[in-house]
């Protein structure tokens, strides 16, 4: 992402001398992100790849032209999200999206097709936790991202892919997304009940998106982590859901 917990994201890598790339549906602003990362970075280190994450093919390609400059895939990020009337679109962006994101994350790191392993985090929120009547599809999509999530998580394991896969679920983050909760064009009928969004997160509090990018930097380097869901919150920071174990 070229803004947002995304851009947060992307300057905690490139500090930590990652390679990246940018995968973005806004042109303009990928071209500001680019620009500025060259400034700070160099032209080298990043590459910014104007896509559309529900065009599959279009994907398919941002992932074989990433592998083609840099050599080698370790770390996939399905951070795209929106929150808009075409609920329709909402479940392609947020969810669909992300699990293609994922498989062909494991198409270039699994070691089921010879490679060397990586860690994939997919982007999930509160919102999978503590629903709200103004967003009921994008909270849908978001328990959409944690149940596949874990599950492919398990598959990992069982079949040896050496890939890490987790979670990520922030709380209200000062991003432009959450701008979005006031227009009828992003939610539809559900704008009526903006006052109760507000009020959540005026009770909730908002996060720093350099908040989120440092719990994701967690999850990116403490190669133990792996089929987890981080919570980073007001209230509590970067912290674990922890599940029940399944019965036998
Ligand atoms: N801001 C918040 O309060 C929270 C955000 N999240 C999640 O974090 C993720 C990032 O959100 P933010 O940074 O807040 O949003 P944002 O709107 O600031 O950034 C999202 C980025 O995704 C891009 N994008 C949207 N549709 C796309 C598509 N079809 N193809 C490619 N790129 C596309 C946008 O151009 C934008 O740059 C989302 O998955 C969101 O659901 C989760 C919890 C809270
Ligand atoms: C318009 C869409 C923007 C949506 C962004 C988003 O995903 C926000 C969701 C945030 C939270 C869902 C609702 C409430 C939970 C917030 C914080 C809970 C903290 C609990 C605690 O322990 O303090």
């Amino acid at each position: 992402g070229a803004q947002g917990i995304g851009r947060a994201v992307v300057q905690s890598l490139m500090q930590s001398r990652a390679q990246v790339a940018v995968v973005d549906l806004n042109r303009s602003c990928g071209d500001q992100c680019k620009s500025e990362l060259d400034s700070e970075f160099g032209a080298d280190c990043s590459i910014f790849l104007q896509c559309d994450v529900t065009d599959a093919d279009a994907l398919t390609a941002a992932f074989q032209t990433t592998v083609d400059r840099f050599g080698h895939l370790d770390i996939v990020i399905n951070n795209a999200g929106i929150n808009e009337k075409n609920w329709e679109k909402t479940i392609q962006v947020n969810l669909t999206s992300v699990i293609k994101g994922t498989y062909l994350g494991l198409e270039h790191m699994s070691k089921e097709y010879g490679k060397g392993g990586g860690s994939i985090i997919n982007v999930s929120s509160m919102a999978a936790f503590l629903h709200s009547p103004h967003q009921p599809v994008y909270t849908a999509t978001k328990h959409g991202v944690i149940g596949f999530s874990r599950a492919m998580a398990d598959a990992s394991s069982l079949g040896g892919y050496g890939v890490r896969i987790n979670v990520l679920c922030p709380a209200f983050v000062d991003t432009p997304l959450l701008l979005s909760v006031e227009h009828e064009d992003n939610m539809g009928k559900f704008v009526k009940f903006k006052d109760d969004f507000k009020k959540s997160m005026n009770h909730f509090g908002v996060l720093k998106p350099s908040l989120i990018a440092d719990g994701m930097m967690m999850l990116i380097t403490d190669d133990t982590i792996h089929g987890a869901v981080m919570k980073i919150t007001c209230s509590k920071g970067i912290h674990f859901h922890t599940y029940e174990p399944m019965s036998t």
